[in-house]
């Protein structure tokens, strides 16, 4: 679409940037509204149905957390057709316009901005919704990797998965020990049956056995109706119970139970159910606090570790970087709609170097981050959020107020992983974050 046949909307509070956008757009596009309030939205688009909306993420003094804006993208992105929305977000909240994109926003914008920029990004928003982006294929669940030890890793999934065995797999966070699952159920007898994920570490305590065993109508004072645990859910198939480290030692016992009797009994329940699942549970204690009775059961761990994987570290097995960034960057720029660029050999270099503590998963982020923000011809070390060189910093610039906020944010959540040992679910749990959050602030510190 041309942008001269374009309708815009500005939705962002602070009056003086609304006169400012639209009094801009106004002299190249074909009407220009604005609204105050994400409020005030469901009305309007009753009788409107703007081309591209430039959207502000907080709408109330002292809110930093973007949730209004994101909860208007998500109300936009639902529409049947959906607008094309550039985020406005303050300048250095890079987390919150990353976020903005993963929610669906086809850019940002930094407040205040340059003209010429908000004029070509409403151009190429224009471009880009003539030209919907294409689906992203299905290549979530490759277990990619190069390496001799991923190479026997995969030997070791297509021979154990045909057995009826136990699995337990092992390794640090995000090296890909649910993808290892997912193979392990789709070469196995079971594949044609579910495969259910289960995240012991997100599960409140209080509602953890009537997840796994279900409960009736009445068992407890929310039960309004009966419903199936995940074991029955997975019947005849694969139970992933991710994070059992994290498992409370009274649920150790009640899930032992159901694994020798292989029955479980709902909640409520006078009679118990028959259940056919395999298990496969992961974790990422280290072995000397799986081997402590204080924190896992010894009978529990001699049921789910028949087999045990154990997956490597990315930091083990730096040959399979250049082929897991191909794979992402490419991944990302389809996703975004953004040309393919080549990476700076220095670039290479760094990401190769670097320790990666989040593995694959803080190196899939660092792609995304890199796709959304890199301006250059080439991906440069910067665009993937890691520090310059030691040797290249000349000064020390002063800190400003938010950078300071931001090493006391960085300082909180290593010291969280210190005390808990890496364990993300307790982390975040103690830092009053969820998962999700705590590995988003772990890549903006790149910790
Ligand atoms: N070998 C790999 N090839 C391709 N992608 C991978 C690989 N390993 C991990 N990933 C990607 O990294 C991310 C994290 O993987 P996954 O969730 O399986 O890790 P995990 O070890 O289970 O993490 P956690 O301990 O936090 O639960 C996913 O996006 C996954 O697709």
């Amino acid at each position: 679409m041309s942008p001269s046949a374009a309708h815009i909307l500005v939705l962002d509070d602070d009056a003086d940037v609304a006169y400012a956008a639209t009094l801009l757009l106004r002299r190249h596009v074909a009407r220009v509204d604005s609204l105050a309030h994400p409020a005030d939205l469901p009305r309007y688009l009753q009788g409107a149905t703007p081309d591209v909306v430039l959207l502000d993420f907080n709408f109330a003094p002292g809110q930093t957390d973007g949730a209004a804006g994101l909860a208007a993208l998500r109300q936009l992105r639902a529409l049947p057709q959906p607008p094309a929305v550039i985020a406005l977000t303050a300048y250095a909240d890079v987390a919150l316009a990353v976020e903005a994109m993963k929610a669906g926003a086809c850019d940002f914008l930094t407040k205040p901005w340059d003209n010429a920029r908000l004029l070509a990004t409403v151009d190429q928003a224009c471009a880009r919704r003539a030209d919907a982006a294409p689906a992203v294929p299905g290549d979530e669940d490759a277990l990619m990797g190069d390496a001799p030890s991923m190479r026997h890793l995969r030997n070791l999934i297509a021979h154990v998965a045909p057995t009826e065995a136990n699995v337990m797999v092992l390794g640090e966070n995000g090296v890909g020990k649910e993808l290892v699952a997912r193979a392990v159920h789709r070469q196995s007898r079971r594949a044609a049956h579910p495969f259910l994920a289960l995240d012991m570490g997100a599960l409140p305590e209080a509602t953890l056995e009537s997840e796994l065993f279900g409960h009736r109508k009445g068992a407890f004072t929310d039960a309004r109706h009966e419903r199936a645990g995940r074991f029955q859910a997975a019947s005849g198939g694969t139970l992933f119970l991710d994070e059992i480290g994290n498992l409370p030692l009274p649920a150790q016992a009640k899930l032992l139970t159901a694994l020798e009797r292989r029955e479980v009994t709902p909640l409520g329940a006078d009679r118990a159910h028959a259940v056919d699942v395999r298990i496969v549970s992961a974790t990422n204690l280290a072995d000397d606090a799986l081997h402590d009775p204080a924190v896992f059961r010894p009978d529990l761990l001699f049921r789910l570790n028949t087999i045990v994987i154990q997956v490597p570290p990315l930091r083990e097995r730096r040959g399979d970087i250049p082929l897991l960034l191909a794979h992402y960057l490419a991944h990302y720029q389809r996703q975004y709609g953004r040309a393919p660029r080549p990476l700076a050999d220095d670039a290479l270099d760094r990401l190769q170097q670097h320790d990666w503590p989040g593995n694959v998963r803080a190196l899939r982020h660092a792609c995304e981050r890199a796709v959304i923000l890199g301006q250059g011809d080439q991906y440069v070390a910067n665009d993937f959020g890691l520090a310059p060189r030691a040797s290249s910093v000349v000064a020390p610039p002063a800190e400003p107020a938010s950078l300071k906020l931001d090493a006391l944010e960085r300082d909180a959540v290593a010291a969280a992983l210190d005390q808990v040992q890496g364990n993300i679910s307790r982390a975040a749990r103690l830092l009053g974050v969820s998962r999700a959050a705590l590995y988003r602030k772990l890549d903006k510190h790149g910790l």
